[in-house]
């Protein structure tokens, strides 16, 4: 499903962040990525989500190969991937209701006829009332407005979904409640999942395997070796990740 071999980023070709590092996610597959604060967990899931363009090394995406990022990225690979960020207050717009946060990429993607029942259906599941759905994120808790990024990440049905500490300013009832909407989409639609943090417990409940970031250099040859669960990188691998 999500290939990423031998990839390096960053925001300074000279020091980049992230160094040589592979990972692949099969389809289906849920992963957890572990590694302390800082190290560059959150680039490289922005490579895997298509926002960051990597400076050396290959993304794969259900065996096509990724070309370009962000805009540039085609639509079919954009949309393939839902990803939910640590802080939504930075991800949302400001000026759009929760309800028409959830149906923007509908809308965009010329979808327009499914927004009532898919926007209806996913905030009853996120837990979302049509009273919340009518204010704008500066009217809302934290949680509430995680629940509506999670609603918009799974609404075009994303054969991959990727969480960036998704639970890391929540509550144990929400972080269970989310959780709990992600698996049920997963079951429903056998999509993949990368979910990055460092809460280990949290990590290992809820992912079928977790990989440290110290070992993600090392990805392709444990693939190889391993389950057959994950595909391997098709490279060897270089010096592995910080
Ligand atoms: N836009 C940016 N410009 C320059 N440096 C950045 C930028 N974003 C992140 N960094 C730096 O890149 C490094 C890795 O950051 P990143 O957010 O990927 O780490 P992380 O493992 O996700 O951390 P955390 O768990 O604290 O979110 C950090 O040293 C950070 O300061």
């Amino acid at each position: 499903m999500l290939e990423l071999s031998r990839v390096t980023a960053g925001y300074d070709r000279r020091d980049p962040v992230v160094r040589d590092v592979s990972l692949a996610v099969a389809q289906g597959e849920s992963v957890g990525l572990l590694g302390p604060s800082g190290c560059g967990k959150s680039t490289l899931a922005r490579v895997a989500a298509l926002l960051h363009r990597p400076d050396a090394g290959s993304v794969t995406l259900d065996g096509a190969p990724v070309r370009g990022w962000r805009h540039s990225a085609p639509r079919e690979q954009r949309t393939a991937v839902g990803v939910v960020f640590q802080q939504p207050r930075l991800s949302a717009d400001p000026r759009l209701s929760l309800r028409e946060l959830i149906a923007q990429p509908l809308r965009s993607t010329g979808r327009r006829r499914e927004v009532a029942e898919r926007v209806g259906a996913l905030a009853s599941e996120v837990g979302l009332t049509e009273e919340l759905l009518g204010r704008r994120p500066h009217a809302v808790s934290d949680g509430q407005l995680q629940r509506a990024c999670v609603a918009r990440a799974l609404v075009l049905r994303p054969g991959l979904l990727i969480c960036d500490e998704m639970t890391a300013m929540l509550d144990a009832s929400t972080t269970a409640a989310l959780v709990a909407v992600v698996e049920t989409y997963r079951a429903e639609s056998g999509a993949a999942l990368l979910a990055v943090g460092h809460d280990r417990v949290l990590l290992e409940r809820w992912c079928e395997r977790t990989v440290r970031w110290a070992e993600l250099g090392r990805q392709g040859e444990r693939a190889g070796a391993g389950s057959g669960a994950v595909s391997g990188t098709g490279s060897g691998t270089g010096s592995g990740g910080r």
